[in-house]
């Protein structure tokens, strides 16, 4: 895989990482304390530490996703802010995609999404190709990413598939969260050598998070940071490390994998981790460590023998450190003159000044956002939505309901069962995109919040895409139905026909409305399933089949069910202008005056006393406006709920 490492010509360098004094805090619970350390562009830094000794919150911290109790992070010169967030890249524990989409979708849109609207496609796509080519993964690009229940592309690849994500946009500094965990020995090692390779070859700042590399890939990080419960055990040079800890009484026996002793040395052996902590500890307090780490210092200066012989190492190599630059200061300035070995300066202040164009907020602009947007989502939800299952579902119920109500006779004693058959229509039309939107909609947030975080696009565009790509969807398979079955039951004519099927579009991308909001207002799966089943109880209740006459402190709960208003819609063009209703055979039982009225010959009964005998008493635009308004309002509080109240951490 580093063979083709050459190809990739990343066009930002990376920029130094420095950390002090980190502190992290949670439920009166201190995970971290006093972490400090740095790392240079080149430089693979490995955090290393038994489970539970706070890597992940580490890595979260300095990436500024999680807030520090006290403490600094300084990138390339500056405090890290909101700017500088947003040139960092994060690869997650989990490796969260589209589970339907293939790799190539899912990178096309990273590399159109990612990289400035300056660039064009073409160069877009050259880049995503030498991404693609230095992690291998030109093999699996038409494969499904997959999930547990849909075959995909291998732990390994997945692995890499996100770390390609993270590569495109050429960010400064990268951080990875334990990216072997799941992997084979020879995928975790490829992995390893790609990473190393990458930060040397394009000069970029890697911090990966590990828990026990072997003895080869150990050595392949070039500094090491050792926690043990939340404090530094080690910081320096990976190759220092086994002198380090000889050098506090600690010797590694012979043949044994360093990283393998170290854990077990900090997992088993208190006295040891004690003496390791107290060593960093001391270092720590003897001297303000800003961009450059003591133990960095002391990894160039040679390893001391033990902690009390530190101070006078470090002495030796005469470093002089300025102290803590005031916390105000959003351009820190760290100086490190060695005088003994030449004279090295470096001032974070003369790496990476913000540009212009680096102040921009988004990688691309919202028309770019919002097409990219809507193509992934389109894609996305045609294989859910289209789904061969559901489309065998959807043709077998339809083909129930035009067996059960195979040309209905347009008479009294099928009224019921025409009157059913409206209702299922609109029940079932409501309810399939307002279920698809609740199961789908949580696992899609996932996405949408990792995407959030690393500020990929606006959550407006977002919406703005989920609103109108599904539109199209929304509307095949309830046109397939009331195609089929509007003539097979034998409903009203051709004129109604056309208005019955846009009545079911807006009655379906209503329910999807109502859907989307449920799923987006509830954190999980099964809350929102919970939530959406007691809901449609009470739609269907108060839908207009089964309780006309309410009790009268109840009845206004029907103008807040959507159903209400399709049902009744559908009702009003089903009987208005309609074809005549015959009276029931034995007319003194009819339910209707028009029936039962000795003095008119007329066997048949008005629609407007049908309608009237079900309450659809007003006019078709009258039931169709508040389903509109329905759509918007629970479009709108969705927006309003993710916006606020489900902000990505
Ligand atoms: N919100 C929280 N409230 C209380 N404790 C927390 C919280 N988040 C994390 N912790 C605790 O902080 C410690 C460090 O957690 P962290 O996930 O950073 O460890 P880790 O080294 O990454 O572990 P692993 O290797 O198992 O992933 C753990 O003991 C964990 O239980």
């Amino acid at each position: 895989m580093d063979t083709e490492m050459e190809d990739l010509t990343p066009k930002t360098k990376g920029i130094d990482l420095a950390f002090r004094n980190v502190t992290v805090a949670r439920n009166s619970k201190v995970i971290l304390s006093g972490i400090s350390g740095h790392a240079r562009p080149g430089e693979l830094l490995a955090i290393m530490g038994p489970s539970g000794a706070g890597k992940t919150t580490l890595l979260n911290t300095l990436a500024g996703r999680v807030p520090m109790a006290s403490g600094e992070i300084i990138l390339g010169g500056q405090l890290l802010n909101k700017r500088l967030k947003r040139k960092i890249a994060y690869v997650l524990q989990q490796d969260i995609f589209f589970s339907n989409l293939t790799l190539r979708e899912t990178l096309t849109f990273v590399a159109m999404i990612r990289l400035p609207d300056y660039v064009f496609k073409e160069e877009k796509m050259k880049r995503l190709q030498e991404i693609v080519d230095t992690l291998d993964l030109n093999k699996c690009l038409d494969t499904n990413i997959g999930d547990m229940w849909m075959p995909g592309l291998s732990g390994g690849e997945k692995k890499r598939a996100s770390i390609a994500c993270e590569l495109i946009h050429d960010p400064v500094i990268i951080f990875l969260d334990e990216p072997t965990t799941g992997l084979d020995s020879s995928t975790t090692s490829s992995l390893i050598s790609t990473l190393s390779a990458y930060a040397e070859k394009s000069h970029k700042t890697i911090v990966c998070s590990i828990h026990q590399p072997s003895s080869q890939l150990f050595f392949q990080f070039h500094k090491l940071l050792l926690l043990s419960q939340g404090q530094v055990a080690y910081f320096g040079e990976t190759t220092k490390v086994i002198d380090h800890f000889a050098s506090l009484g600690i010797p590694i026996e012979e043949h044994y994998n360093p990283a393998d002793f170290i854990m077990e040395k900090l997992k088993e052996d208190e006295d040891a981790r004690v003496k390791a902590v107290s060593a960093m500890k001391a270092l720590q307090e003897k001297y303000s460590i800003a961009g450059n780490m003591l133990l960095s210092a002391s990894a160039e200066a040679d390893v001391p023998e033990n902690p009390s012989r530190i101070s006078t190492k470090i002495r030796g190599a005469v470093y002089k450190i300025i102290r803590k630059p005031p916390a105000s200061s959003s351009n820190v300035e760290v100086d490190a003159n060695i005088t003994d070995t030449g004279s090295v300066h470096m001032s974070l202040l003369d790496l990476e000044k913000p540009t212009n164009d680096d102040n921009k907020k988004w990688p691309t602009g919202f028309v770019t956002q919002y097409t990219q947007l809507t193509i992934r989502t389109f894609r996305e939800s045609q294989k859910r939505i289209l789904e061969k299952m559901k489309i065998l579902e959807n043709l077998l119920i339809c083909a129930i309901v035009c067996l059960i109500y195979f040309q209905l006779p347009r008479n009294e004693e099928t009224l019921r069962d025409r009157m059913g058959a409206v209702f299922f229509i609109s029940a079932h039309w409501g309810f399939i995109p307002l279920f698809d939107a609740v199961t789908s909609f949580p696992m899609e947030r996932v996405v949408i919040n990792k995407e959030r975080s690393a500020g990929w696009y606006r959550l407006s565009a977002y919406y703005c895409a989920k609103m109108t790509s599904e539109l199209l969807l929304i509307i095949i398979q309830p046109t397939v139905f009331v195609v089929i079955a509007y003539w097979v039951i034998g409903l009203n004519g051709i004129a109604a026909f056309f208005a019955t099927l846009g009545t079911v579009f807006i009655d379906s991308i209503a329910g999807q409305s109502f859907g989307l909001f449920v799923g987006i207002a509830c954190m999980e799966v099964s809350e929102a399933m919970t939530v959406s089943i007691m809901l449609q109880m009470g739609i269907m209740l108060l839908g207009g089949l089964f309780t006309r006459s309410l009790p009268f402190w109840l009845d206004w709960l029907k103008y807040v069910s959507f159903l209400h208003y399709s049902f009744h819609s559908l009702m009003f063009l089903e009987f208005h202008e309609a074809p005549p209703v015959q009276c029931a055979s034995n007319r003194n039982s009819s339910v209707f005056l028009s029936c039962r009225e000795p003095n008119i010959t007329s066997h048949t009964i008005p629609s407007k006393e049908v309608l009237q005998y079900y309450n659809v008493t007003w006019n078709y635009w009258q039931y169709i406006l508040p389903l509109l308004f329905f759509t918007i309002i629970f479009r709108t509080l969705g927006y309003i709920v993710l916006r606020f109240f489900r902000k990505p951490v």
